[in-house]
């Protein structure tokens, strides 16, 4: 578990961000005084702030609605937008989460809108799409105790698109899966089924 998970209601800090942003306009060769500018380092600030929001953040902030509903077959949430930023270049990447679980025999469900609030937590991170993927199956399979989870993200980074190998439309899919998702080829690919018909 990464240590900003301890960090309950972390604020960024505004002011560092500012100065640093300045910084930035000046190695760049820019003038941070001139009026399209003068109000850059602010406006990152709080851009940040919101994008960065998910270090202050923890699963039990969000997974507050725990029930008992009895089901006991498959639940899935799929098309979750998500907007993430790759901690190797603090540029976008942006595409779908897909979240399925198969409560426990205690029949523990969430609410529907938790799941997509639980991938902002995540995606609201300098992140890798690998980790992400993986720590939103690892807060379900922690707060639900269900048979199983599936998480797939598909996501285009705008690290590989706008500069670098500059390979537009690349689609990064990946997949973590736990529980009765991982032990049975049958439920994995109900799932996958699911998850990929585009109808
Ligand atoms: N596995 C993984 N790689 C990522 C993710 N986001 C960005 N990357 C990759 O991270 C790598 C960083 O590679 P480096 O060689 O250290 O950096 P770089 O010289 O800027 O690499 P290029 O992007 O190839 O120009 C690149 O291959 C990126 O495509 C991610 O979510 N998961
Ligand atoms: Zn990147």
């Amino acid at each position: 578990m990464s240590g900003a998970d301890s960090l309950p209601g972390r604020q960024v800090d505004r002011e560092r961000i500012e100065r640093a942003v300045r910084e930035i306009l000046v190695a760049i060769g820019e003038d941070p005084d001139r009026d399209g500018l003068v109000k850059t380092p602010e406006r990152v600030a709080r851009a940040y702030e919101e994008q960065f929001a998910g270090l202050g953040q923890k699963p039990d902030d969000v997974l507050t609605t725990v029930f008992e509903a009895g089901h006991e077959e498959m639940v899935l949430v799929k098309d979750i937008e998500l907007y993430s930023t790759c901690e190797h270049h603090l540029v976008p990447f942006y595409g779908v989460a897909h979240v399925g679980y198969i409560p426990g025999s205690d029949g523990r469900i969430t609410g529907l809108s938790k799941l997509a609030r639980l991938v902002d937590v995540y995606a609201r991170r300098p992140q890798v799409q690998e980790r992400l993927t993986g720590q939103v199956a690892d807060a379900i399979m922690d707060h639900l105790q269900p048979r199983g989870v599936i998480v797939v993200v598909e996501a285009e980074h705008l690290c590989m698109t706008m500069r670098g190998v500059r390979k537009p439309g690349a689609q990064t899919v990946t997949s973590a899966v736990r529980g009765v998702f991982r032990s049975s080829d049958r439920t994995r690919a109900e799932a996958m089924s699911l998850i990929l018909d585009r109808r």
